[in-house]
């Protein structure tokens, strides 16, 4: 195999001994003996051969070298209630000391967490087969800055950024920055994968869903902005740092300069890690908000000081409500990020709401940021009744003609085999972070089991999970406790994690999940900014209606086209693609705020775009239907930053 396999860390001591307990679980465990053999021998389904005992099975999963299965311990978080420190949402920042002069300074034990490498992706060595184009589409031309040193920013925040071990704008953050800079608002369509139209080949789609680098684009000039000015601005907070704090008598209203609204829980989390890094060794601090997280420590946080918000639309909502805990009187940005997600899933209203600032906020500076993958009619409206009309509007997408970095296979396997086929599939190269996809949260449920019992450290997430679970299972995914995560595709919508080496379409997201362009998204979060990776996706004789874009997809990203596909290769090497783009031309009867004669953009089915029905988008995640196994689940680390 071409690509190269991660790193998977051994399990801690005391952590790694689900594997005895672990077989007596109930939900989909067989009993039985477990196939091995090739149930997709030479691209076909087979009938498995061997049977292995569950004794045998383990072994085989060791000898293998996939790391010991590990549990989440009910348990344990029944008998504790868990501890603040493990939730995301609570991780450790930089604390502001009231009495630092100019220069703050360094927290080593903290510089490691945010900055230590372990988790932090870095730019892989194939950045260079990033063919990436952007379009100004507006009537603002911004000079683009080559270097971070060129962009006039904070020296506090160039040190993070060197810290971050980011050598060089990625193409985005150098317009964006400069952008933000000079103080226009920015609509930015930076496409991961959902839009599909006439002038948007395939390839671009790929390419271009594999990490551009928006979180840092507007973190990064908004956080110089307000470094220099901090104490000036930022609300009166107690002195967490000083030795006499009591979080029982010093208490703050929340009143941040900076509100970020992304669609999910773990976006949130990871939007809320950039955030860390960045105002590392600044007064600025960041809290992130989201449903699921208790609102104890909501509060917690929240009354510590708050400067930097990052926040699922519902959970800021409720906050907006509450004036003792939360006002939007001071915020100077606004950054809508996902911005279509967010749309589709009928968050309009509250976006709305935000973005008027709670009506308390008439501060004529005002900055709106705006990020999208398209720029549907919900979206151009938005930013026609609230940005600026000088505002700067950049479409990114990939030219060139393949994306190199992610080898794509189909594999037609039965239908009733393909349990079989991602078991032998998980065998078929060396261990390494692989995420699986199912269409469905009782599939995930079966198929997490059905790897699980057979001694593969899995874990999964998806909609129906509770905060903890979710929290756990991304903890261990990160870290390497459980390197193979089994979710639907909105759960694991935007993830960023460092080295997956092999994304598995389990089930391939047909018409009514999203189709080629959920595809895209998934495969995308493999060989992530320069990295490369696998995908391996599963065809079964359901899959035909994705079979004329799957095959598009793969003649433009230069893989091969698998014989049973080979139907599907246009004769006149004419790739033509489903276009579902709303009309651009009434961007224009809305005022001038869509991108002009650019190219038509996609506006996704409502619960095809998220790969599930919208409800899931960050709705109470109810039902406690966690793992099944009861074993040690190890102690997640107090924070390790993912
Ligand atoms: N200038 C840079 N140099 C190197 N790495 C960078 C740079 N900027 C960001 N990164 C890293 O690139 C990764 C991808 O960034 P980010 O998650 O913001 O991408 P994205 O555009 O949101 O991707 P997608 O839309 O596909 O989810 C992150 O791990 C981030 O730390």
């Amino acid at each position: 195999m071409s690509w190269e396999t991660a790193t998977v860390e051994p399990v801690a001591d005391g952590a790694a001994d689900g594997g005895a307990d672990a077989w007596g679980t109930d939900g989909g465990a067989e009993n039985g003996g477990v196939a091995d053999g090739d149930a997709f021998a030479g691209g076909e389904a087979a009938e498995p051969k061997v049977q292995l005992t569950k004794e045998e099975a383990l072994t085989k999963a060791r000898d293998a070298g996939w790391t010991a299965t590990t549990a989440f311990n009910y348990a344990e978080f029944e008998r504790t209630g868990g501890h603040d420190r493990d939730w995301l949402g609570a991780a450790q920042k930089y604390e502001w000391n009231d009495e630092f002069g100019e220069v703050a300074p360094r927290v080593e034990a903290l510089e490691n967490i945010l900055f230590g490498g372990e988790f932090q992706m870095r730019r892989g060595e194939h950045i260079g087969n990033l063919e990436i184009e952007a379009n100004i589409e507006g009537p603002v031309k911004i000079a683009r800055v080559e270097k971070f040193e060129d962009a006039g920013l904070h020296p506090v925040l160039l040190d993070n950024i060197q810290l971050a071990r980011y050598a060089a704008p990625t193409v985005i953050q150098s317009y964006t920055i400069p952008a933000v800079v000079q103080g226009h608002d920015v609509v930015a369509v930076a496409q991961t994968g959902n839009t599909l139209h006439e002038n948007t080949s395939s390839a671009e789609l790929a390419n271009s869903s594999s990490g551009s680098g928006k979180t840092a684009a507007y973190m990064i000039p908004i956080i110089s902005k307000l470094m220099g000015k901090a104490k000036k601005l930022a609300a009166p907070r107690p002195n967490v740092a000083a030795s006499n704090y009591d979080p029982k008598l010093h208490r703050a209203r929340a009143e941040p300069l900076v509100v970020i609204v992304v669609p999910t829980r773990e976006l949130a989390v990871q939007i809320f890690d950039e955030a860390r890094r960045m105002c590392y060794r600044s007064m600025l601090r960041p809290c992130v908000v989201y449903g699921g997280l208790p609102m104890a420590i909501t509060a917690g946080e929240l009354e510590k000081g708050c400067d930097v918000l990052i926040a699922t639309p519902g959970r800021l909502c409720d906050l907006m409500k509450k004036p003792h805990l939360l006002t939007m009187s001071r915020v100077k940005y606004t950054v809508i990020d996902e911005a279509d997600e967010m749309l589709q899933a009928d968050w309009e209203e509250e976006l709305n709401e935000i973005m008027a600032g709670g009506d308390t906020n008439e501060d004529a500076d005002h900055v709106y940021l705006m990020f999208s993958a398209t720029f549907p009619k919900a979206a151009r409206a938005m930013a026609s009744q609230y940005m600026a009309e000088d505002h700067f509007r950049i479409r990114v997408g990939r030219a060139g003609s393949a994306h190199k970095n992610i080898r794509q296979e189909i594999i037609e396997v039965d239908h009733n085999l393909k349990r079989e086929a991602v078991y032998d599939l998980l065998f078929a190269s060396e261990p390494a972070r692989t995420l699986i996809f199912c269409n469905s949260k009782h599939a995930v449920d079966e198929l997490d089991d059905f790897l699980y019992n057979r001694g593969l450290p899995t874990t999964s997430i998806h909609a129906d999970r509770n905060q903890v679970e979710r929290e756990d299972a991304i903890r261990a995914f990160r870290t390497g406790r459980a390197p193979i995560l089994i979710a639907t595709g909105v759960s694991a919508r935007g993830w960023d994690v460092k080295d997956i080496k092999h994304v598995v379409n389990y089930d391939l997201p047909s018409g009514m999940y999203g189709g080629i362009q959920e595809y895209i998204h998934r495969i995308g979060r493999t060989a992530r900014i320069g990295h490369q990776g696998l995908a391996t996706s599963f065809y079964t004789d359901r899959n035909d209606d994705v079979a004329q874009d799957l095959t598009n997809v793969l003649i433009e990203c230069d893989c091969s086209v698998p014989e049973f596909l080979q139907q599907y290769v246009p004769e006149d090497g004419n790739l033509q693609f489903d276009d579902d783009t709303d009309d651009e031309a009434e961007a224009g009867e809305e005022g001038g705020a869509g991108f002009g004669d650019a190219a038509a953009d996609g506006g996704a089915p409502v619960a095809s775009a998220w790969g599930a029905p919208a409800a899931e988008a960050d709705t109470g995640f109810s039902a406690d239907a966690g793992f099944s196994a009861d074993a040690s689940a190890g102690g997640a680390a107090a924070d390790d930053g993912w």
